[in-house]
């Protein structure tokens, strides 16, 4: 229960908790080093990071998309630096934070937001298939935990936030990731409570449920379809933005998160416990779409405009999100 209203108090007053509760400096002190950074909800949680004063390493792969964030987040102010990774390389990802460590001093946060997989139903998945999305998301997020904990948190202490996926209820078409998530958020659980005496490792995990982001532009025009056609699929009505995901990673590294170990926070609408409205109710009780308003970032400025514009989805996926940001929030 204190989650949920730790939680709700911290996006009631997102206006209000990230402009003078979480001030603008309030992690000037941080290093935080985001996988994935160089595209979708990884960039967001960089962004969101470096205008609260954190200095943002982003590593991934293709250091053209890195260094065009990078770029990004410098051009607004923000601290960022870029490194190459492939996170299914254990011994790179400990030569990564040695060179973090080395260059800034310390990594005092880690968000595990690289990974991915592909659609397939399990019948028609090979074992080599299988395996290579556990290694991706499983090992990957083992390797650079460990990498962390050996390379400066074990002695310091830290706090880390895993990105799984929304699989309660298991995961038709991607049995690899659904089997790897549930692996992470067990893990997570197993490393909360091991680490949490080593200086006061906090280990959490955020689970998105389906979100309006660069990651659907991996997958074929079919799938695009299918996925865009079902907005709806959550008791909100629409699908999740990239800042809400982000929203909640920034919650679970702060201080207002200090006593929050070992949990996995589901960002996802209320999908993981209704596919779409309750019965006997249906979208003819909200022609316009969901009730819900996004939150789409944070405001910006005299004009409240959030600073990230663009979100390199596909056109359809795209679509939804400006239809979502025309619903004004009442918070
Ligand atoms: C309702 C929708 C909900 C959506 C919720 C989730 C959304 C997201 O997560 S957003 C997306 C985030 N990003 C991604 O998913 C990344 C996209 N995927 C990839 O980058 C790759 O697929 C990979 C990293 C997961 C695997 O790439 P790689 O290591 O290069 O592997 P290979 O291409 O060598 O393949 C190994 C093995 O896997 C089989 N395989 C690969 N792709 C497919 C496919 N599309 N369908 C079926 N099988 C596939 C491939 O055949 C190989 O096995 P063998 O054939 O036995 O050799
Ligand atoms: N969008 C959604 O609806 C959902 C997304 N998620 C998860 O959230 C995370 C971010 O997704 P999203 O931003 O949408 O998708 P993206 O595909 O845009 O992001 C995935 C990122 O992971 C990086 N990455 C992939 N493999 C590796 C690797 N081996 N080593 C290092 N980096 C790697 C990619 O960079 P590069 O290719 O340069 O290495 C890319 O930046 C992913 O884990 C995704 O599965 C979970 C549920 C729903």
């Amino acid at each position: 229960m204190n989650i949920l209203w730790a939680y709700y108090v911290t996006c009631k007053y997102h206006v209000v908790a990230y402009n003078s509760i979480f001030k603008k400096d309030l992690f000037k002190d941080e290093v935080v080093l985001v996988t994935g950074g160089g595209t979708g909800i990884g960039r967001c949680i960089a962004h969101e990071m470096a205008s609260l004063g954190a200095t943002v390493v982003i590593a991934a792969r293709k250091l053209d998309q890195l260094t065009a964030v990078a770029e990004e987040i410098r051009k607004l102010g923000g601290k960022c630096d870029t490194m190459q990774i492939n996170i299914r390389d254990a011994a790179k990802a400990l030569e990564l934070i040695e060179n973090i460590v080395a260059k800034h001093g310390k990594l005092t946060c880690l968000v595990n937001n690289a990974g991915g997989q592909f659609m397939s139903p399990a019948s028609m998945l090979s074992t080599k298939g299988f395996a290579t999305v556990v290694d991706l998301n499983l090992n990957g997020t083992f390797n650079m935990c460990k990498a962390a904990f050996d390379g400066y948190m074990g002695e310091h202490g830290g706090s880390i936030v895993n990105i799984v996926a929304e699989c309660r209820n298991g995961f038709p078409r991607m049995v690899h990731t659904g089997a790897a998530r549930s692996g992470i958020i067990n893990m997570t659980k197993t490393l909360a409570v091991e680490w949490g005496p080593f200086n006061g490792i906090r280990v959490n995990c955020v689970a998105p449920g389906t979100i309006v982001s660069s990651g659907m532009k991996n997958y074929p025009d079919n799938v695009v379809d299918m996925i865009a056609g079902n907005d709806w699929l959550s008791p909100t009505g629409r699908f999740g933005t990239e800042s809400e995901i982000a929203a909640s990673v920034v919650f679970l590294l702060s201080p207002a998160a200090a006593y929050i170990n070992g949990v996995n926070l589901a960002v996802d609408g209320g999908s993981s416990l209704s596919k779409g409205f309750p019965e006997g109710q249906d979208l003819a009780f909200n022609p316009e779409g969901s009730l819900m308003p996004a939150y789409v970032g944070w405001p910006e400025g005299k004009d409240n405009v959030h600073n990230l514009k663009h979100v390199d989805a596909p056109q359809k996926i795209n679509d939804l999100l400006n239809k979502y940001k025309k619903k004004k929030s009442k918070l």
